[in-house]
């Protein structure tokens, strides 16, 4: 566009503003900043307003952006808002890097989709366009999912991720809404949460298995030491980058990833941040078999429905023979890593990780 040809006028603002509220889709955080920080520029000039402090994220990040526009004129602010609105209208409504269908909420879930058939409850993490990270609301709804298909009558169940990812981990914005008890209050419901939700994984019934169809982060790596069984694309990666991220292992993997790897691979992983490629986590026994990516779903599902045909009593009690001697170790390590994370989250370490990465000054 030849910007010395084009004005927009106050008009062509206003309709852009309008048109922002009625976009079908998020546009995500990044392209949220650079609009709020043109129309600051457009309606108010440079900013200079005294910088929020460490804390207080989101503020911090809309100042951020703000003060990058530097000296630029109202005008041009005022025009670049307008391209990119247009640019957006058109993006979002044409885009779909998203299987059909996927938007549906025919569960009653807002970010996953359970379905329950040839005797597999399938529980697919569904937020494709934030790599399937796990927010507030996802916790809860997993937790929800797992323990109605504890009563369900299928024999298995199964774990999975729409999209490229199988899961990139915590959402790292479920550090910035912090509740009116401040940061300490936040760190605290996070671990009764955390505690919770790994706890559901500890004492499912049946057998629980991971079908990793993409790169894993985080906590969905470290509750896969909690499962029956993993495959996994030799697409997925495996990686948890606790100490880059200022935090501590959870997911029990503190005590499952040394008895399945041995101390130093699990230190490697849990400590170092290394991510395996699929091949290596299946050599160090976290991961059961790798398939090709171009025939993982239809290999891996044939197996599971076949799986799925065995008498489900009979795989419930071999489970709880393999499984129930360490249930009561396991909820003692989920209950000190949660301990631990909690002060880990009001460390400078931590909070300048996730600053950096809602700034986009980092990435894994
Ligand atoms: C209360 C219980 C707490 C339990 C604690 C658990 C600990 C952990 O799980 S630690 C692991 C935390 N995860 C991360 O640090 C991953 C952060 N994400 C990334 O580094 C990158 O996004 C990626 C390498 C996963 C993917 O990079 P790529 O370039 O392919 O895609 P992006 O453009 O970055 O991502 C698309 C979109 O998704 C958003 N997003 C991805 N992962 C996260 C995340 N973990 N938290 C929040 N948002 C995430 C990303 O911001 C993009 O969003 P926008 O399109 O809106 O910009």
């Amino acid at each position: 566009m030849n910007r010395t040809a084009m004005r927009a006028s106050q008009k062509d603002f206003e309709n852009a503003m309008n048109q922002v509220k009625l976009l079908k889709k998020d546009p995500g955080n990044e392209v949220k900043l650079k609009l709020y920080s043109l129309y600051k520029q457009a309606t108010e000039g440079p900013c200079n307003m005294p910088k929020p402090g460490v804390f207080d994220l989101i503020n911090k990040a809309k100042w951020d952006a703000w003060n990058a526009l530097g000296s630029l004129p109202k005008e041009t602010a005022r025009q670049n808002y307008v391209d990119l609105v247009s640019s957006l209208s058109s993006s979002l409504e044409s885009s779909s890097q998203v299987e059909p269908g996927t938007d549906r909420k025919s569960t009653g879930y807002e970010t996953l989709m359970v379905t329950s058939e040839d005797g597999i409850t399938k529980i697919m993490l569904n937020r494709p366009t934030k790599k399937n990270a796990l927010n507030v609301e996802m916790y809860h709804e997993i937790m929800h999912a797992l323990k109605a298909a504890s009563k369900d009558d299928s024999a298995i169940t199964v774990l999975t991720g729409n999209g490229d990812y199988y899961s990139s981990g915590n959402d790292l914005t479920n550090f910035t809404d912090i509740p009116p008890g401040g940061v300490e209050e936040k760190a605290k419901n996070g671990a009764i949460l955390l505690r919770e939700f790994v706890g559901c994984f500890i004492d499912f019934p049946k057998p629980l298995i991971a079908v990793v169809n993409g790169p894993a982060v985080g906590i969905s790596v470290t509750l896969l030491g909690l499962f029956d069984a993993v495959y996994a694309s030799d697409r997925a990666t495996f990686h948890t980058p606790f100490s880059h991220l200022g935090q501590s292992p959870e997911g029990c993997s503190s005590y499952t990833f040394p008895k399945i790897m041995s101390p130093a691979k699990a230190t490697e992983m849990l400590v170092f941040g290394k991510k395996l490629t699929a091949g290596e986590a299946c050599a160090q026994g976290l991961v059961t078999e790798v398939f090709p990516d171009s025939t993982f779903q239809k290999e891996v599902w044939t197996r599971l429905k076949a799986f799925a045909k065995l008498p489900p009593n009979a795989m419930r009690i071999s489970k709880e023979i393999i499984r129930n001697r360490e249930k009561e170790k396991l909820h003692a390590v989920n209950a000190e890593e949660c301990s631990v994370l909690q002060g880990r989250w009001l460390s400078d370490e931590c909070m300048n990780a996730v600053v950096n990465f809602l700034s986009r000054k980092s990435k894994l």
